[in-house]
C-alpha cells in the first residue's frame, strides 16, 4: 500500500509516546497507528509484543486485516489484536485468586440471563457482590477486576507491562469508566498510543461511557495531541466527507455527484431498495471498480432483516425486472439464537399444558432481550425482559396477562397450534405467530437469520428425526441450541463480501467502494419528531460514521416527506 504521510501524521509518527491522535473518518487513524507499531517492533525483546485492543471481535477482525496491508508477516506475529473483554479475561484467569483468595470462575452470558432472572432487585450490584463474595466474575464485571489487579499488584501490572511495553487503543472515545480504569493502570509502566474521534462517539446511550474521557485522558497522561482532522484518505476526490460533515454540524449539504438521496413512495420501498442497489453495483463497476464492495446500512436489526428479504426477491422497476441480489448480513449470533430458542419453544406447545408452555415461551422471550441488553445496555431491553418474566409467572400460575403480545400469543395457544410434521413449514408457522406485538418486531427479525447460521438443514433433520419418533417435536429448544452451536463455528469464519447489510453501528471501522444508507418508513427512522437536541446530535453522529464508509458512492434513500437531513432545509434533497 502506498502511504503518504502529512506533516501532522509524519510528526506524531516520530514523536514519543503516549501520543494522542485524532481525526475523523479516514483520517488514517488507523494506518498511523500500526506505521507507529512497526516502527516500535524492531526494539521489542524476545517474547513481548505489541498490544493493540479494540471494542468487538469484528472491530479486531477489521484490525487484523488492515495489518495484513501494512505489515509483514513476521512483524503482524508481534501484534496482539484483542478486545478489551479478552484481555481483561486473560489477566482475571491469570491472576483473580488475589481477588478473592479462590479460582475465579467466569459467569457467560448465559448463565448470567438465568441467574439475572431468578434475581429480584438490582443486578448491577449483584453482580458486583458475585465477584467480590463469590469469586464469580460476569463479562461487565471482566475489566473492573483487571483493573484492580494491576493498579493493586506491581508484580502484575510489571508482567504485562513486560510482555506488553506498547499499547495502542483503538476508538478510545468510547472507553467506558472500567476500561479506563484498566488502561490508566497500564499506562503507568506501558507506552501508549490513543486514537480517537470524539464525534464518532456512537455508544454513548451507555452512562458509563464519558464524553469527557478525552479530557480525563489529557490530565491523566497529557499525551503529545496530534490532529489528522484535515485529512481524508479514504473518499480523498469525493465530496463525501464535506457532505457527511454537514450533516454532522446541521449546515448546508454541499452539492456532490458522491452522495446521491432518493425518496421512495410509500408502496415502492421494495422496489426502490432493490433498484438503489443494483444501480450502485453497476455504477462502480462502470467507474472502474472490477469487483465492488457495497454495504446496505439501516438503524435497526429489524430493517435490516426486511432489507435482506427485499434483496432476495424479484422486483419490478420502472418497467423492468430486477433479479435478487446474492448479499451477506452481518448480524448479531446471539440474538438469532436467542430468536431461534423462541421459535423452537412454540414448536413445544402441542401437548404441553398451556402454563408451562407460555411459562416458557415468554421466558424464552426474556433471555432474548436479557442478551439484547448484553450486546448493548438499554434500558428498553431491560424492561421489555422483566414485562416478559412477569409475564410467564403470570402464564404459570394460570393469570390473565396484561401485555398485549403475551395476550396475542395466549390466544394462539388457545386456537390450538397445529404442526404438520413438515419442519420448515412448521418452524414459519411457529414464527409468524411472533407478529403478534410490536415489542417483538426485532425479535421476529432476528428470528428470520437463522438461515445465515447455515444450520437450517441440520435444524430441519433433527426437527424432522425428532417427529418420526413421536409424531411431536418434543424437546424443540435442546435440539435447536445444539444444532445452531454447531452451525455458529462455521458461521464465525465467514468473510462477508460483496453486497453486505448491517446496521449502521457495525459498520464502524470498516470501508466500502459504496454505501446505500436506508430509512424506512415505519422503523429504522434517522430523525423523530419527540427526539431532543442530545438525541438528534447522537443521529446526526450515527449518520457521519455510515456516510463515511464509503470511498467512492453514498445513497441515501429515505420516505417521502421525511424531515431534512439538515435544517435549515437544503435543496439537495431530489424528490
Ligand atoms: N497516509 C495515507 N496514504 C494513503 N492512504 C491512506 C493513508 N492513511 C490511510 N489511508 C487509507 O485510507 C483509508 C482510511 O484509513 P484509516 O482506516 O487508517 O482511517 P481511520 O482514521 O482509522 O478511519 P475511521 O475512523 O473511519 O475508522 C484506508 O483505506 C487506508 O488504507
Amino acid at each position: 500500500m502506498e502511504v503518504q504521510l502529512s506533516k501532522t501524521a509524519q510528526e506524531a509518527l516520530d514523536r514519543d509516546c503516549p501520543v494522542l491522535v485524532l481525526g475523523g473518518p479516514g483520517s488514517g487513524k488507523t494506518t498511523l497507528s500500526l506505521l507507529k507499531a512497526q516502527e516500535m517492533i524492531p526494539a521489542l525483546e524476545p517474547g513481548q509484543e505489541i498490544l493493540f485492543l479494540s471494542f468487538s471481535r469484528a472491530a479486531v477482525r477489521q484490525v487484523e486485516i488492515r495489518c495484513r496491508d501494512i505489515l509483514r508477516s513476521d512483524e503482524r506475529r508481534q501484534i496482539a489484536v484483542r478486545t478489551y473483554h479478552a484481555f481483561a479475561m486473560d489477566i482475571l484467569r491469570a491472576h483473580g485468586r488475589m481477588l478473592t483468595g479462590s479460582v475465579p470462575r467466569i459467569v457467560y452470558p448465559g448463565e448470567e440471563n438465568l441467574a439475572k432472572a431468578a434475581f429480584d432487585g438490582d443486578w448491577g450490584a449483584e453482580a458486583e457482590r458475585l465477584a467480590r463474595d463469590d469469586g464469580r466474575f460476569t463479562f461487565g464485571q471482566f475489566a473492573a477486576a483487571a483493573a484492580q489487579l494491576v493498579a493493586g499488584s506491581a508484580s502484575i501490572a510489571s508482567l504485562l507491562a513486560n510482555k506488553y511495553p506498547v499499547i495502542i487503543l483503538d476508538e478510545f472515545q468510547d472507553t467506558d469508566d472500567a476500561q479506563w480504569a484498566l488502561v490508566k493502570a497500564l499506562s503507568t509502566r506501558s507506552k501508549t498510543v490513543f486514537m480517537a474521534d470524539p464525534d464518532q462517539r456512537i455508544f454513548d446511550y451507555d452512562a458509563r461511557v464519558d464524553p469527557e474521557r478525552l479530557n480525563h485522558l489529557r490530565t491523566h497522561l497529557s499525551p503529545a495531541e496530534f490532529d489528522l482532522s484535515g485529512e481524508n484518505h479514504r473518499s480523498p476526490d469525493a465530496g463525501i466527507l464535506q457532505y457527511a460533515n454537514a450533516v454532522l454540524t446541521n449546515r448546508p449539504l454541499p452539492e456532490t455527484k458522491d452522495v446521491i438521496t432518493r425518496a421512495y413512495w410509500p408502496n415502492a420501498f421494495d422496489s426502490t431498495v432493490h433498484a438503489g442497489v443494483v444501480w450502485m453495483l453497476g455504477s462502480l463497476r462502470k467507474a472502474g471498480v472490477a469487483h465492488p464492495s457495497v454495504v446496505v446500512l439501516a438503524r435497526t436489526n429489524a430493517l435490516v432483516g426486511k432489507l435482506s428479504t427485499v434483496l432476495g426477491q424479484e422486483h419490478n422497476f420502472n418497467g423492468q425486472t430486477i433479479k435478487p441480489v446474492e448479499h451477506d448480513v452481518l448480524w448479531d449470533a446471539d440474538l438469532t439464537a436467542a430468536a431461534a430458542l423462541v421459535v423452537a419453544s412454540i414448536l413445544e406447545w402441542p401437548g404441553c399444558p398451556k402454563e408451562t408452555a407460555l411459562g416458557q415461551t415468554f421466558d424464552r422471550i426474556a433471555d432474548y432481550f436479557d442478551a439484547k441488553n448484553a450486546a448493548s445496555a438499554s434500558n428498553a431491553a431491560r424492561q421489555t425482559s422483566e414485562r416478559y418474566r412477569t409475564a410467564a409467572d403470570r402464564a404459570r400460575r394460570g393469570e390473565t396477562q396484561r401485555l398485549a403480545s403475551a395476550k396475542g400469543l395466549t390466544a394462539s395457544y388457545d386456537n390450538g397450534l397445529v404442526l404438520q410434521g413438515d419442519p420448515a413449514r412448521d418452524w414459519l408457522h411457529a414464527r409468524d405467530l411472533l407478529a403478534a406485538g410490536n415489542d417483538l418486531s426485532d425479535l421476529l427479525a432476528n428470528a428470520k437469520f437463522v438461515r445465515l447460521f447455515r444450520a437450517t438443514d441440520e435444524i430441519g433433520s433433527r426437527l424432522a428425526s425428532a417427529w418420526d419418533l413421536r409424531g411431536s417435536y418434543g424437546r424443540a429448544i435442546d435440539l435447536v441450541r445444539r444444532a445452531l452451536e454447531a452451525g455458529r463455528l462455521q458461521s464465525d469464519q465467514r468473510d462477508p463480501r460483496g453486497c453486505v447489510l448491517m446496521t449502521i453501528h457495525k459498520a464502524k471501522g470498516k470501508e466500502f467502494d459504496g454505501v446505500l444508507l436506508v430509512e424506512g418508513q415505519y422503523q429504522g427512522s434517522f430523525f423523530r419528531d419527540t427526539d431532543t437536541e442530545a438525541q438528534r446530535a447522537a443521529s446526526r453522529r450515527l449518520l457521519r460514521v455510515g456516510i463515511t464508509r464509503a470511498r467512492h458512492q453514498v445513497a441515501i434513500i429515505r420516505p417521502r416527506g421525511a424531515p431534512d437531513l439538515v435544517t435549515p432545509a437544503s435543496s439537495s434533497f431530489s424528490n
